[in-house]
């Protein structure tokens, strides 16, 4: 797997990173949403580099232009919840993608800290052959997006996966670098040391789900 840690360049990315980290601002979940958007929006065209584009020929109202335009087939899956407002920043730029949304959630059948993941609902259009860019915003043991690929895999086999987060924890980037292809790209704004005793990443920004769409029972 490469991996891309975008914040490793400064940029206007770090803005929205703060904010969404940030006790105080985080608590706007109307910004904060509109900030993972953003974060979608900046990754998406760090992702565009790497793709494959063909000359086109636009003509103009006054002549002809050749310009490189991207043909790959793109499949935008995201997984539910919390990938819903990075969903949207993707596809405010891949606006020609087809969508795929899959669930998948902890759930805690004994106590606080061990936990399972289910995955329940996948709705997705053909994905062979195709380009499968999974967005999450938050790869913290790297579960979630494992047992996902899993799931999705008895659909077909897409041609590249590029996954997309926002916050990830070193551990979690290891687990799914071990569990993909090696030619996934992982396209991601920061990569946190650490999780805590119940799998979150610290400092991280809380739980992203919760803080987006507001607390579940
Ligand atoms: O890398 P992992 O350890 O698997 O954790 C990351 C997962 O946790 C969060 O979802 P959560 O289960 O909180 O669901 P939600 O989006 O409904 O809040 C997040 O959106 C990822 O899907
Ligand atoms: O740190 C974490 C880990 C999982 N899910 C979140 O929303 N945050
Ligand atoms: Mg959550």
């Amino acid at each position: 797997m490469k991996t891309h840690q975008i914040e490793k360049k400064d940029s206007i990315l770090n803005k929205f990173i703060s904010e969404i980290r940030n006790i105080d601002v985080q608590k706007d979940s109307l910004r904060f949403r509109r900030n993972i958007e953003r974060i979608g929006e900046v990754l998406s065209y760090e992702l565009s580099k790497s793709l494959s584009y063909t000359n086109t020929v636009i003509e103009t109202p006054l002549g002809n232009k050749d310009i490189q335009l991207c043909d790959n087939k793109i499949v935008l899956c995201s997984i539910l919840r919390a990938g819903l407002p990075l969903h949207q920043g993707l596809l405010n730029y891949f606006d020609d993608a087809e969508n795929a949304f899959i669930s998948a959630y902890r759930h805690h059948p004994k106590n606080d800290t061990d936990f399972e993941i289910v995955v329940e609902y996948f709705a997705a259009p053909e994905i062979e052959n195709k380009t499968l860019i999974l967005a999450d915003p938050m790869l913290a043991t790297g579960q979630s997006l494992v047992a996902v690929y899993e799931a999705i895999k008895k659909h077909g086999t897409p041609k590249e996966i590029h996954i997309v987060a926002v916050i990830g924890a070193k551990e979690g980037v290891d687990f799914i670098a071990e569990n993909f292809p090696e030619n996934t790209h992982l396209w991601i704004a920061a990569i946190d040391n650490e999780l805590n005793n119940k799998g979150y990443i610290v400092p991280g920004l809380g739980d992203a789900g919760d803080l987006a769409y507001g607390q579940k029972l």
